[in-house]
Protein backbone atom coordinates (compact mmCIF):
# COMPACT_ATOMS: atom_id res chain seq x y z
CA UNK A 1 0.00 0.00 0.00
CA UNK A 2 1.47 3.43 -1.00
CA UNK A 3 1.94 5.86 1.80
CA UNK A 4 -0.68 8.07 2.26
CA UNK A 5 -0.83 12.23 2.64
CA UNK A 6 -4.20 11.56 4.44
CA UNK A 7 -4.37 12.00 8.31
CA UNK A 8 -8.15 11.93 9.59
CA UNK A 9 -9.32 14.47 12.03
CA UNK A 10 -11.66 12.52 14.09
CA UNK A 11 -12.47 15.73 16.35
CA UNK A 12 -16.49 15.48 14.83
CA UNK A 13 -16.56 12.31 16.21
CA UNK A 14 -15.31 13.19 19.90
CA UNK A 15 -18.27 16.34 19.34
CA UNK A 16 -21.23 13.64 18.13
CA UNK A 17 -19.53 11.00 21.19
CA UNK A 18 -20.20 14.11 24.12
CA UNK A 19 -23.98 14.29 22.90
CA UNK A 20 -24.54 11.80 25.69
CA UNK A 21 -22.76 10.45 28.58
CA UNK A 22 -21.77 6.85 26.34
CA UNK A 23 -18.73 5.58 24.31
CA UNK A 24 -20.20 5.58 21.15
CA UNK A 25 -19.10 6.38 18.59
CA UNK A 26 -16.05 5.24 19.62
CA UNK A 27 -13.13 7.71 18.94
CA UNK A 28 -10.64 4.80 18.73
CA UNK A 29 -13.08 2.75 16.63
CA UNK A 30 -13.28 5.23 14.18
CA UNK A 31 -9.81 5.81 13.99
CA UNK A 32 -9.24 2.04 13.42
CA UNK A 33 -11.29 1.84 10.81
CA UNK A 34 -9.98 5.07 8.76
CA UNK A 35 -6.06 3.56 9.13
CA UNK A 36 -7.51 0.02 8.26
CA UNK A 37 -8.29 1.71 5.12
CA UNK A 38 -5.75 3.25 4.47
CA UNK A 39 -5.44 7.27 5.93
CA UNK A 40 -1.73 8.13 7.18
CA UNK A 41 -2.97 8.56 10.77
CA UNK A 42 -4.78 10.59 12.71
CA UNK A 43 -5.24 13.86 13.86
CA UNK A 44 -6.84 15.60 17.01
CA UNK A 45 -7.06 18.86 18.35
CA UNK A 46 -7.78 18.59 22.15
CA UNK A 47 -9.02 22.62 22.96
CA UNK A 48 -8.89 23.54 26.51
CA UNK A 49 -12.72 23.02 26.96
CA UNK A 50 -12.95 19.81 25.90
CA UNK A 51 -15.73 20.18 23.39
CA UNK A 52 -14.42 17.19 21.14
CA UNK A 53 -11.42 15.61 21.51
CA UNK A 54 -10.71 15.15 25.35
CA UNK A 55 -7.01 14.62 26.97
CA UNK A 56 -8.07 10.80 27.57
CA UNK A 57 -8.66 10.40 23.90
CA UNK A 58 -5.53 11.75 23.09
CA UNK A 59 -3.85 8.59 25.06
CA UNK A 60 -6.20 6.25 23.79
CA UNK A 61 -5.28 7.29 20.30
CA UNK A 62 -1.47 7.02 21.24
CA UNK A 63 -1.79 3.62 22.64
CA UNK A 64 -4.14 2.20 19.62
CA UNK A 65 -1.29 3.86 17.31
CA UNK A 66 1.62 2.18 19.21
CA UNK A 67 0.51 -1.11 19.98
CA UNK A 68 -1.65 -1.70 16.86
CA UNK A 69 -0.41 0.62 13.93
CA UNK A 70 3.27 1.55 14.41
CA UNK A 71 3.67 2.26 10.99
CA UNK A 72 0.98 5.13 11.15
CA UNK A 73 1.16 8.63 12.73
CA UNK A 74 -0.59 11.02 15.69
CA UNK A 75 -0.60 14.75 15.10
CA UNK A 76 -1.83 16.72 18.05
CA UNK A 77 -2.84 20.36 17.37
CA UNK A 78 -3.09 22.99 19.79
CA UNK A 79 -2.32 26.18 21.44
CA UNK A 80 1.38 25.83 23.39
CA UNK A 81 0.19 26.28 26.91
CA UNK A 82 2.11 24.91 29.89
CA UNK A 83 -0.80 22.21 30.11
CA UNK A 84 -1.05 21.44 26.35
CA UNK A 85 3.06 20.74 26.04
CA UNK A 86 2.49 18.49 29.33
CA UNK A 87 -0.28 16.51 27.12
CA UNK A 88 2.69 17.06 23.93
CA UNK A 89 5.53 15.71 26.41
CA UNK A 90 3.15 12.50 27.97
CA UNK A 91 1.91 11.32 24.74
CA UNK A 92 4.49 11.83 22.76
CA UNK A 93 2.54 12.19 19.44
CA UNK A 94 4.71 11.62 16.15
CA UNK A 95 4.26 15.30 15.05
CA UNK A 96 2.23 18.28 17.18
CA UNK A 97 1.12 21.70 15.27
CA UNK A 98 1.04 24.35 17.10
CA UNK A 99 -1.76 26.95 16.33
CA UNK A 100 -2.58 30.57 17.68
CA UNK A 101 -6.25 30.29 19.02
CA UNK A 102 -7.73 31.47 21.34
CA UNK A 103 -9.39 29.24 23.95
CA UNK A 104 -12.76 30.45 23.12
CA UNK A 105 -11.96 30.28 19.36
CA UNK A 106 -15.19 28.56 17.20
CA UNK A 107 -12.32 26.90 15.17
CA UNK A 108 -8.70 27.56 13.73
CA UNK A 109 -9.05 30.26 11.54
CA UNK A 110 -5.52 32.02 10.96
CA UNK A 111 -2.22 31.46 11.21
CA UNK A 112 0.48 33.13 13.51
CA UNK A 113 1.52 36.26 13.52
CA UNK A 114 5.04 36.58 13.59
CA UNK A 115 5.58 39.14 13.66
CA UNK A 116 4.16 39.68 17.08
CA UNK A 117 6.02 38.54 20.62
CA UNK A 118 6.81 34.51 19.55
CA UNK A 119 9.14 33.73 22.23
CA UNK A 120 6.30 31.41 23.86
CA UNK A 121 6.46 29.41 20.44
CA UNK A 122 9.92 29.70 19.89
CA UNK A 123 10.44 27.72 23.58
CA UNK A 124 7.16 25.69 22.90
CA UNK A 125 9.74 24.45 19.25
CA UNK A 126 12.61 23.72 21.32
CA UNK A 127 10.85 22.06 23.52
CA UNK A 128 8.62 19.40 21.26
CA UNK A 129 11.97 19.39 19.55
CA UNK A 130 14.05 17.78 22.72
CA UNK A 131 11.28 15.28 22.93
CA UNK A 132 11.52 14.27 19.20
CA UNK A 133 8.18 15.46 17.98
CA UNK A 134 8.20 16.64 14.59
CA UNK A 135 7.38 20.24 14.50
CA UNK A 136 4.21 22.04 12.64
CA UNK A 137 3.40 25.82 12.56
CA UNK A 138 -0.47 26.49 10.99
CA UNK A 139 0.67 29.57 8.80
CA UNK A 140 -1.76 31.71 6.37
CA UNK A 141 -1.14 31.43 2.89
CA UNK A 142 1.77 34.23 3.19
CA UNK A 143 4.56 33.24 0.83
CA UNK A 144 6.10 35.50 3.95
CA UNK A 145 5.54 33.36 6.52
CA UNK A 146 7.41 29.88 5.47
CA UNK A 147 11.01 32.27 6.59
CA UNK A 148 9.60 33.22 9.52
CA UNK A 149 8.66 29.51 10.56
CA UNK A 150 11.90 28.56 9.92
CA UNK A 151 13.60 31.26 11.66
CA UNK A 152 11.84 30.01 14.71
CA UNK A 153 13.06 26.08 14.14
CA UNK A 154 10.04 24.29 12.45
CA UNK A 155 10.53 21.53 10.58
CA UNK A 156 7.25 21.91 8.84
CA UNK A 157 4.55 23.93 8.47
CA UNK A 158 0.49 23.45 7.69
CA UNK A 159 -0.92 26.34 5.14
CA UNK A 160 -4.24 27.61 6.73
CA UNK A 161 -6.48 26.34 3.58
CA UNK A 162 -9.53 27.59 4.82
CA UNK A 163 -10.27 30.83 2.65
CA UNK A 164 -9.90 28.59 -0.44
CA UNK A 165 -12.45 26.31 0.86
CA UNK A 166 -14.69 28.91 1.46
CA UNK A 167 -14.22 29.41 -2.41
CA UNK A 168 -16.11 26.27 -3.12
CA UNK A 169 -19.05 28.51 -5.27
CA UNK A 170 -16.66 31.27 -6.84
CA UNK A 171 -14.33 30.01 -9.31
CA UNK A 172 -12.40 33.26 -9.64
CA UNK A 173 -11.80 33.35 -5.85
CA UNK A 174 -10.76 29.79 -5.59
CA UNK A 175 -8.03 30.34 -7.86
CA UNK A 176 -6.88 33.47 -6.48
CA UNK A 177 -7.07 31.80 -2.47
CA UNK A 178 -5.22 28.81 -4.75
CA UNK A 179 -2.79 31.23 -5.99
CA UNK A 180 -1.48 32.16 -2.47
CA UNK A 181 -1.69 28.23 -0.82
CA UNK A 182 1.11 27.29 -3.49
CA UNK A 183 2.76 30.36 -3.73
CA UNK A 184 3.49 29.87 0.29
CA UNK A 185 3.76 26.06 -0.59
CA UNK A 186 6.47 26.69 -2.80
CA UNK A 187 8.36 29.33 -0.57
CA UNK A 188 8.52 26.60 2.22
CA UNK A 189 9.63 23.89 0.08
CA UNK A 190 12.28 25.97 -1.42
CA UNK A 191 13.06 26.52 2.24
CA UNK A 192 13.65 22.96 3.12
CA UNK A 193 10.26 22.96 5.31
CA UNK A 194 8.15 19.96 5.06
CA UNK A 195 4.54 21.11 3.63
CA UNK A 196 1.03 20.34 4.91
CA UNK A 197 -2.34 21.70 4.01
CA UNK A 198 -5.22 21.54 6.05
CA UNK A 199 -8.73 23.53 7.17
CA UNK A 200 -12.12 23.02 4.85
CA UNK A 201 -10.86 20.59 2.51
CA UNK A 202 -13.14 18.23 0.49
CA UNK A 203 -12.85 15.81 -2.15
CA UNK A 204 -13.97 18.34 -4.38
CA UNK A 205 -11.22 20.84 -3.77
CA UNK A 206 -8.06 18.82 -3.12
CA UNK A 207 -7.59 17.96 -7.13
CA UNK A 208 -6.60 21.18 -8.21
CA UNK A 209 -4.54 22.59 -4.90
CA UNK A 210 -2.39 19.07 -5.69
CA UNK A 211 -2.32 19.43 -9.11
CA UNK A 212 -0.22 22.82 -8.88
CA UNK A 213 1.60 21.79 -5.18
CA UNK A 214 2.18 17.67 -5.49
CA UNK A 215 4.79 18.24 -2.88
CA UNK A 216 2.15 18.77 0.12
CA UNK A 217 3.28 15.44 2.22
CA UNK A 218 -0.04 15.76 4.72
CA UNK A 219 -3.07 16.93 4.48
CA UNK A 220 -5.27 16.54 7.91
CA UNK A 221 -8.99 16.28 7.41
CA UNK A 222 -12.03 16.74 9.66
CA UNK A 223 -15.08 18.23 9.26
CA UNK A 224 -15.45 17.77 5.58
CA UNK A 225 -14.27 14.17 5.60
CA UNK A 226 -16.68 13.54 8.26
CA UNK A 227 -19.99 15.34 6.27
CA UNK A 228 -18.60 12.90 3.09
CA UNK A 229 -18.21 9.86 5.47
CA UNK A 230 -21.92 10.29 7.14
CA UNK A 231 -23.01 9.78 3.32
CA UNK A 232 -20.05 7.24 2.18
CA UNK A 233 -19.02 5.39 5.32
CA UNK A 234 -15.70 5.96 7.22
CA UNK A 235 -14.05 3.34 4.94
CA UNK A 236 -15.32 4.45 1.56
CA UNK A 237 -14.46 7.88 2.02
CA UNK A 238 -11.09 7.50 2.66
CA UNK A 239 -11.01 5.55 -0.38
CA UNK A 240 -12.46 8.56 -1.84
CA UNK A 241 -9.86 11.61 0.02
CA UNK A 242 -7.32 9.32 -1.75
CA UNK A 243 -8.10 8.98 -5.17
CA UNK A 244 -8.94 12.71 -4.92
CA UNK A 245 -5.08 12.92 -4.04
CA UNK A 246 -4.57 10.80 -6.83
CA UNK A 247 -3.34 7.92 -4.23
CA UNK A 248 -5.46 4.82 -5.90
C1 LIG B 1 -6.05 23.54 12.77
C2 LIG B 1 -7.28 23.31 11.99
O1 LIG B 1 -7.55 23.98 11.02
C3 LIG B 1 -8.15 22.20 12.35
O2 LIG B 1 -7.33 21.11 12.43
C4 LIG B 1 -8.78 22.24 13.69
O3 LIG B 1 -8.61 20.98 14.27
C5 LIG B 1 -10.22 22.47 13.59
O4 LIG B 1 -10.68 22.47 14.93
P1 LIG B 1 -12.23 22.18 15.21
O5 LIG B 1 -12.50 20.76 14.78
O6 LIG B 1 -12.35 22.43 16.70
O7 LIG B 1 -12.99 23.17 14.34
N1 LIG C 1 -5.42 20.89 10.49
C1 LIG C 1 -6.67 20.74 9.76
C2 LIG C 1 -7.47 19.62 10.37
O1 LIG C 1 -6.94 18.83 11.13
C3 LIG C 1 -8.88 19.44 10.03
O2 LIG C 1 -9.46 20.63 9.56
P1 LIG C 1 -10.97 20.48 8.98
O3 LIG C 1 -10.89 19.51 7.83
O4 LIG C 1 -11.82 19.96 10.11
O5 LIG C 1 -11.35 21.86 8.53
Amino acid sequence: MTSSRLSVNVNAIAMLRNRRDLPWPSVTGLAAIAMDAGAKGITVHPRPDERHIRKTDVFDLAELIESRYANKELCLEGYPTDDFLKLVEDARPDQVLFVPDDPDQTTSDHGWQFDKDTSQLADAIAAAKDWAVTVSLFCDPDPEAPARAVALGAERIEIYTGPYGACYDDPAAAERELGKVVATAEKAQALGLGVNAGHDLTVENIPALLARAPFIREMSIGHGFTADALIHGFAQSVVRFRQAMGEV
